[in-house]
């Protein structure tokens, strides 16, 4: 299994939400910044990808419940969302197509990665 770790990054009441490319595996879905685990803690693979996708540093606030998707042909992966705030607000787009802030009310109505889904949920029915 693989763990990916993933970003709830917010900001006056809003989350910052990230497109993949077209060129990325799942093309143009929404997702939460961040990426795969390597030789590192789960918060050391956080910060680190996030400098590398968007060139913030951020202040990791919570572990959320992960969930576990298998996409065909790809390993199982366990994805692992932390809610996080902002240290540094210069935001680029070194990978991602776009990036937003959405209200939690908007959220749902995003074309999420499958993977992302049950954590969408679960973090508007906790933080709305
Ligand atoms: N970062 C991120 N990845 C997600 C989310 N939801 C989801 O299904 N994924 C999937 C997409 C990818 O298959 C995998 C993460 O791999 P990645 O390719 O973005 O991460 P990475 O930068 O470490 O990858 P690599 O190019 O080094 O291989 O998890 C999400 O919310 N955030």
């Amino acid at each position: 299994m693989i763990k990916v770790a993933c970003a709830i990054i917010e900001h006056e009441g809003k989350v910052l939400c990230a497109q993949r490319s077209s060129k990325m595996h799942l093309p143009n879905k929404w997702e939460f910044p961040g990426g795969k685990v390597k030789e590192e803690t789960l918060e050391e693979c956080l910060t680190r990808e996030i400098k590398e996708e968007l060139g913030v540093e951020i202040i990791i606030l919570e572990q959320l419940p992960s969930n576990e998707h298998s996409y065909p042909e790809t390993k199982k992966i366990q994805l692992i969302p932390f809610r996080c705030s902002l240290q540094t607000f210069k935001i680029m787009l070194l990978e991602h197509s776009q990036a937003e802030w959405f209200p939690i009310e908007k959220l749902k109505s995003l074309d999420w990665a499958e993977a992302d889904i049950p954590i969408v949920n679960y973090y508007i029915k906790k933080y709305k």
